[in-house]
């Protein structure tokens, strides 16, 4: 059994008050909650905010992003160290906003993901596929190569120690959903992938999904058999609607 992932990637919103208003709400409504794991993925600036105010509850902080090396010359770059010791547990890589916006190759993911495990935290794996790419057939075959990139370069068994989202990108920010079939199709599909070259890995590993998941939608989708969470945008961003979507993964975890 696979325990829900609930985690609310903020983007680059909100402010420090109201970051720390977001923080503390989700905090009240959390302590209610034991089932599902939450975590909240605030801007870089807001981390010590949040390791201040998560301290001793059961959410967790993640990073939304970070730098391929360990330190250096590499100005406006944040280490995996320095989000380790602001109190993170996952980072994001790969997030489909970051791959088109600043270039992110597969290769630099791979790497990120890498660094994000030798510093203890878990790396969230963001894939999926464009509009285009869904309409020409071509869904499985982006999947499939994102995927195997990280299994080429980081090899099968670092999938023991990452967690997967997937965000169809035309799904993003757009209002409109994957339907829980259409998701739970793709989920299949990458769990078949990894299982394909490691059974336990494959049965073990969380994927989440992530796109316009709201209060109202959450529960078909993460009712399906292979939908292990969500990766929240929009909806993170009022503590209300986040913990509706945490409550929905508790009633998925029966
Ligand atoms: O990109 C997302 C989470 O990483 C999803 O964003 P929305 O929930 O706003 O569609």
């Amino acid at each position: 059994m696979r325990q829900p992932l609930i985690a609310g990637n903020w983007k680059m919103n909100g402010t420090r008050s109201s970051a720390e208003a977001l923080i503390k709400g989700v905090l009240e409504g959390a302590e209610k909650l034991g089932k599902a794991e939450i975590a909240i993925c605030p801007p870089f600036p807001f981390l010590e905010a949040g390791e201040r105010l998560v301290a001793n509850s059961s959410v967790r902080l993640g990073g939304q992003n970070v730098c391929t090396e360990a330190s250096g010359a590499y100005t406006g770059e944040v280490s995996a160290a320095m989000l380790a010791e602001f109190g993170c547990s996952y980072v994001i890589c790969g997030h489909s906003e970051r791959r088109e916006y600043y270039g992110e190759t597969d290769a630099i993911v791979a790497k990120k993901l890498a660094i994000v495990v030798e510093n203890g935290m878990k790396p969230i794996l963001c894939v999926g596929e464009t509009l285009d790419q869904r309409e020409q057939g071509k869904t499985q075959e982006v999947i499939a190569q994102q995927i195997d990139a990280v299994i080429a370069q980081n090899g099968i068994a670092s999938f023991a120690e990452l967690e997967i989202a997937y965000e169809p990108i035309w799904a993003i920010g757009t209002g409109k959903t994957a339907t829980p079939e259409q998701a739970q199709e793709v989920h299949d599909f990458i769990r078949q992938r990894i299982a394909g070259q490691d059974q336990a890995i494959g049965a073990k590993v969380r994927i989440l999904y992530g796109g316009s998941m709201k209060p109202g939608n959450a529960s078909d989708l993460l009712s399906q058999p292979d939908i292990d969470g969500g990766l929240i945008g929009g909806a993170a961003l009022a503590a209300e609607d986040f913990l509706a979507i945490c409550r929905a993964g508790e009633a998925a975890a029966g």
